[in-house]
């Protein structure tokens, strides 16, 4: 097994391989391959994808026009959906595919997709806890590196000519204290890299006090703010998150302060984003997610010292293989007549 030499995080591909695919998997497959219909709704590297097919009829459908086609043409046909929690799933769409038994999430959060709908027509949702840590805290270390060091705009203007104009002083991350709003594993190993790596302190704020952490506890997201050098939002997408980082919290990170998100855009304000920069309310942000993606505010774009990637964070080789070997697992046990291995939450507490 390859992975299993790539380092000190091999553990994440380690826990979701499979011996060696895809014989074995098929194997004890108790579906014929190709009997089930499988919707996917998300873009795929096309290995990830074969792997799809070599067990279901794959339809794939990662565009909203090709995804509206498909559901018209065979909603009545399939039995599964594969999505991510940016593309979600609609009530209306499980209406139109009456035969659907499961939704499979790829990746960690499903928040656009209606949980409790597909509970009251007994479909079950799966989600990829743990399948992409590793490479959306890597992606989170690039991003406070990139905004406080400024390279997005240090390298622009290099290939502008402008060699001299281009050379800027920036601050050091190292001895930066850092916030992080959510403490789920993704931030605890962002906490790991930025302590190891940076020696910069780590303070938290989540719904509830951690009990095996010695990283300090904020009771609101301002006092963390004002505590913070680098503030990271690494909690989930929910009615109670929407907006928790708002101008107050932009205005108590101060104008030495960056603000990082590897979460979910509603998270933050994007106006009061937009306003701090260019007030310089806050030194630089760096987001890899934005309220309404993928569409973009020109005005967000404009704004300065920020870096900005397309929801990329929890895209990697590793991460993709541990996702579509999670999400193969979980329809594999369900069409076999097997409890599925990861339900979202909600699920879990509606099968109990
Ligand atoms: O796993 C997820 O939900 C992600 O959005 C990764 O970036």
């Amino acid at each position: 097994m390859a992975a299993m030499s790539k380092g000190p995080f091999s553990f994440v591909h380690q826990r979701y391989s499979l011996p060696s695919f895809p014989s074995p998997f098929l194997k004890d497959c108790a579906m014929a391959p190709g009997s089930v219909e499988l919707l996917v709704l998300i873009p795929f590297p096309p290995h990830e994808l074969a792997r799809l097919e070599a067990v279901f009829k794959v339809t794939y459908a990662p565009t909203p026009e090709q995804r509206a086609a498909a559901i018209a043409a065979k909603g009545p046909d399939f039995r599964a959906v594969l999505t991510h929690g940016t593309a979600g799933m609609t009530a209306a769409e499980m209406d139109a595919m009456p035969k659907l038994e499961m939704i499979s999430c790829f990746g960690v959060g499903y928040d656009r997709i209606d949980v409790q709908a597909a509970i009251a027509r007994r479909i079950i949702v799966t989600h990829g806890p743990g399948t992409n840590t590793i490479s959306v805290a890597d992606h989170t270390l690039a991003l406070m590196l990139a905004a406080i060091r400024r390279i997005a705009s240090q390298d622009h203007a290099v290939r502008q000519g402008q060699w001299h104009e281009a050379r800027h002083s920036t601050p050091e991350l190292t001895g930066m204290r850092l916030g992080l709003i959510g403490y789920g594993s993704i931030a605890r190993e962002v906490a790991r890299r930025c302590e190891a790596g940076f020696s910069m302190t780590v303070g938290y704020h989540s719904r509830r006090k951690a009990t095996d952490t010695a990283h300090t506890y904020y009771e609101t997201p301002l006092a963390l703010a004002e505590a913070s050098d680098v503030l990271v939002v690494a909690a989930p997408a929910n009615p109670q998150t929407r907006h928790m980082v708002n101008e107050a919290v932009l205005t108590a990170l101060g104008p030495n302060g960056y603000l990082i998100n590897i979460a979910r855009g509603s998270l933050v304000d994007t106006d009061a984003l937009i306003a701090a920069l260019n007030a310089g309310r806050i030194a630089g942000a760096g987001l890899d997610v934005v309220d309404g993606e993928p569409v973009v505010p020109a005005a967000l774009l404009q704004a300065p010292n920020l870096v900005i990637t397309p929801h990329s964070a929890g895209r990697s080789p590793n991460a993709e293989d541990n996702m579509t070997t999670l999400a193969l697992r979980n329809l594999n046990a369900h069409f076999a007549g097997r409890p599925v291995e990861t339900p979202v939450p909600e699920c879990a507490k509606a099968a109990a």
